[in-house]
């Protein structure tokens, strides 16, 4: 408390820090805090203190920025000294140091975004369209053969993407032993990756004992079994390219292409290694979770808003027709479908904090102290719901991205869902791809409609969700109904092959 009074009576020459809550002795802030979604508290701190607001967990100072002109400012602009990470105690026991999302700055992190860059860069990512094209339409198969299991068709679609784009390994399309390893590896790690939950855990350690987050089991028991699982989404898929390398039938991919380069002679092999290791595994898992919970959560946003599919469909019959599927080529055309992507990733931000930054140096900004190794948090859900600038927030509304001749605004797309600075996400463009295409996808073949129960009647529900680092709805009711009724597998084939 000294100290951090000594902090903010810092005189001119050494600014105060930013304003924000009273702490308590020893916890700081922490027991103020919505853990099971934080970003709640610190957008209600935004309301009452301003976009820049400082806080502390135990003696840990926290930087929140709720806006995305000073995240651009601090984290862009300044990005020499805001791309550290901060230390989160669940990293190592959860066996998560293979996330290249959370290595420190560094020669390391370097090395291994460099490795991601190269294959996830704008025009690298073009080669992965026809893939993605060809994933959606089996996502579309599956939706048509079983459209109660949507929810595992989608996660399943976007493990596939990633697992091809990585490793060039073609999951099957349902139950895929690697995907399911990878789901469940995820899973558990997800949900305790945050820095609240994190620092609750590592001062308070008996709460590792308690079943907090997940109802029946203690957070010991899942670290074990989230190390054994990680170390198998590590090692599977990289030991699968390795077989084809020695077969001779590995095809070009991420890891394909760095194994090709790996030179046992220079002078770091082992550094080299671990960095393949960890850049295959981290591009993977990061798309896989990512991409399926926009998905789940646009899907959720058409069943609210059926009007929204029926503009859609109106757009897409008019430019594509019924006989074929969109394809990128038709992206300019649709601009309809351009806002609801656009508003499906500022609705509700996957990564609704996006992933902490933390200072490697001391910094000022506007009058205000920001001490090194302070964690940054860019409240992503902030920045999505700032009636300012999306009247209406709240919202699903495409047209927040179009003018009134329906076509897409000049208004900046929400990058802010993916980052800032030097960590942004290097996935991105290959990401927004998988979406768009999933979208247009789905938009032209189903409806996307509430459940229905024995009498007929619309299954009304109030959606739940599962937070941790990422969001994402749980399962809720739906029925995924043809666009044309008599849709069958082997028209859906022909719809295919004349997109292609
Ligand atoms: C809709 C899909 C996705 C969303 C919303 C998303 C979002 C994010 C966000 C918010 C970050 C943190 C950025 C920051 O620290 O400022 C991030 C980091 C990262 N993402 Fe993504 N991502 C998506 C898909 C992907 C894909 C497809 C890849 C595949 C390469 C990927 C790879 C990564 C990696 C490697 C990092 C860590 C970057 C670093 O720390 O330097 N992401 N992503």
């Amino acid at each position: 408390i000294a100290f951090i009074d000594r902090l903010r009576k810092r005189n001119e020459v050494n600014p105060p820090l930013p304003p924000g809550p009273k702490p308590l002795p020893f916890v700081g802030n922490a027991f103020s805090i919505d853990t099971i979604e934080p970003w709640n508290t610190y957008e209600e701190w935004g309301a009452l203190h301003g976009d820049l607001v400082y806080a502390r967990l135990f003696n840990q100072n926290i930087i929140i920025v709720n806006s995305e002109k000073i995240a651009k400012e601090l984290l862009e602009k300044r990005s020499n000294i805001y791309s550290g990470r901060p230390f989160i105690a669940t990293i190592e026991p959860f066996g998560w140091t293979y996330n290249v999302g959370l290595i420190p700055y560094g020669d390391e992190w370097r090395l291994c975004r460099r490795m991601i860059h190269q294959n996830f860069r704008p025009e690298a990512s073009l080669k992965f369209r026809p893939m993605q094209l060809r994933k959606v339409h089996q996502l579309l198969t599956n939706l048509l053969e079983s459209p109660d299991d949507y929810f595992a068709h989608v996660c399943t679609f976007a493990a596939a993407v990633g697992m091809s784009s990585v490793y060039d390994y073609d999951a099957a399309p349902q139950n895929d032993p690697l995907v399911e390893v990878v789901d469940k590896a995820l899973y558990l790690g997800l949900r305790i990756m945050t820095p609240e939950r994190a620092m609750l855990l590592d001062r308070l350690p008996f709460l590792a004992r308690l079943p907090l987050w997940f109802p029946g089991a203690t957070i010991s028991r899942d670290a074990a079994t989230s190390r054994q699982l990680i170390d198998e989404m590590v090692e599977k898929p990289l030991q699968y390219v390795r077989d084809n390398m020695a077969t001779g039938t590995a095809a070009p991919s991420l890891v394909l292409n760095l194994l090709q380069r790996h030179d046992v002679n220079s002078p770091q092999p082992e550094l080299f290694d671990s960095a393949l290791r960890k850049s295959s595994s981290t591009a993977f898992a990061a798309s896989a979770e990512t991409t399926s919970s926009s998905l789940l959560f646009c899907i959720l946003a058409l069943v609210l808003n059926p009007d929204i599919q029926e503009k859609a469909y109106a757009q897409i019959k008019a430019v594509v027709g019924t006989e074929r599927l969109p394809n990128f080529e038709d992206s300019d055309s649709l601009p309809y479908i351009e806002g609801i992507v656009r508003e499906s990733m500022r609705w509700q931000p996957v990564l609704p904090m996006g992933v902490m930054h933390a200072t490697t140096a001391d910094d000022a900004y506007e009058g205000f102290f920001i001490p090194k190794g302070s964690t940054i948090i860019a409240n992503a859900w902030a920045m999505a719901h700032n009636e300012a600038i999306y009247p209406n927030a709240h919202e699903f509304r495409p047209e927040k991205w179009l003018d009134s001749d329906g076509q897409l605004t000049d208004a900046e797309p929400p990058t802010f869902t993916f980052g800032f600075g030097r960590r942004i996400c290097p996935g991105r463009h290959a990401a927004t791809a998988s979406l768009w295409a999933a979208i247009a996808s789905f938009l032209a073949t189903f409806k996307f409609m509430k459940a229905q129960d024995a009498q007929g009647n619309d299954v009304d529900f109030v959606p739940t969700y599962v937070s941790g680092l990422t969001r994402h709805p749980n399962r809720f009711p739906l029925r995924v109904v043809p666009r044309n009724s008599d849709l069958t597998a082997d028209k859906l084939a022909n719809l295919v092959r004349a997109s292609e």
